[in-house]
């Protein structure tokens, strides 16, 4: 998969969403720690879509609750199946040297990788978000930063973020958690950003704030033409 345009990724737990969500997304978010066996879900997975794989820890705001090495042992397992095209891998594990192996399978076997980091508390400084991607983007094929909006300040600091990162040539995916943040799903794709996460339903939303899958692709659409 590459991320020179945006993509609307349908994120869930279950890839029996697919033929739901293949009218409006571009590729499946499939979240393996909110599965139940992630493995053997890829094994019959007979969609169209492409698949970034997620296995997102629970000190990362995710529900994979064991063992970390297990864990990115998992998702460069998932690396093997053809339908999976991106991975997801934690700024932090990047950064603490525990992912070089997952980051390697990704590299052999031409999946790209989404380097990423949430802030589940608030949004840090313009700069300190800058930072933050730019240490990313480094490790990775997109540099993604998830922040919780407070304040429409707080928006339209990750906007400038996410404009800067995108002038200067880094990829980028961005978006502001919770109801104030909402909105930076719709316009964040305007600014550069290059992937969007919905849920088919809006019941199942992977992280506060998100918009229902339809109606993120319906506004996206509407506010551009080559998104
Ligand atoms: O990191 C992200 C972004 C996200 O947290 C969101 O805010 O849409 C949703 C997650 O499923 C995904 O892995």
């Amino acid at each position: 998969m590459n991320f020179d345009s945006f993509v609307l990724a349908a994120s869930t737990a279950d890839l029996g969403e697919e033929p739901a969500a293949r009218e409006h997304a571009d590729a499946i978010e499939f979240r393996m720690d909110l599965a139940e066996n992630p493995l053997a879900a890829l094994e019959t997975y007979d969609g169209e879509l492409p698949i970034l794989a997620t296995n997102r820890a629970a000190w990362e705001g995710g529900e994979w609750d064991g063992d970390d090495v297990a864990r990115l042992e998992v998702l460069a397992e998932a690396t093997r199946f053809d339908a999976v095209g991106a991975i997801d891998v934690e700024l932090e594990a990047i950064l603490e040297g525990d992912a070089e192996d997952v980051l390697g399978t990704a590299r052999d076997q031409g999946v790209s990788v989404v380097a990423s980091s949430h802030d589940f508390e608030g949004t840090p400084t313009r700069g300190e978000m800058v930072s933050t991607l730019t240490e990313a983007g480094k490790h990775a094929d997109v540099a993604k930063l998830a922040v919780t909006a407070e304040s429409k300040t707080d928006t339209l600091a990750l906007l400038a973020a996410t404009e800067q990162l995108t002038a200067h040539g880094d990829r980028v995916a961005t978006m502001a958690m919770g109801e104030v943040g909402s909105h930076t799903r719709v316009v964040a794709p305007i600014y550069g950003s290059k992937i969007g996460y919905a849920p088919v339903d809006e019941a199942d939303a992977t992280a506060p704030g998100q918009y229902d899958l339809e109606r993120l692709k319906n506004l996206v659409s509407r506010l551009t033409t080559d998104v």
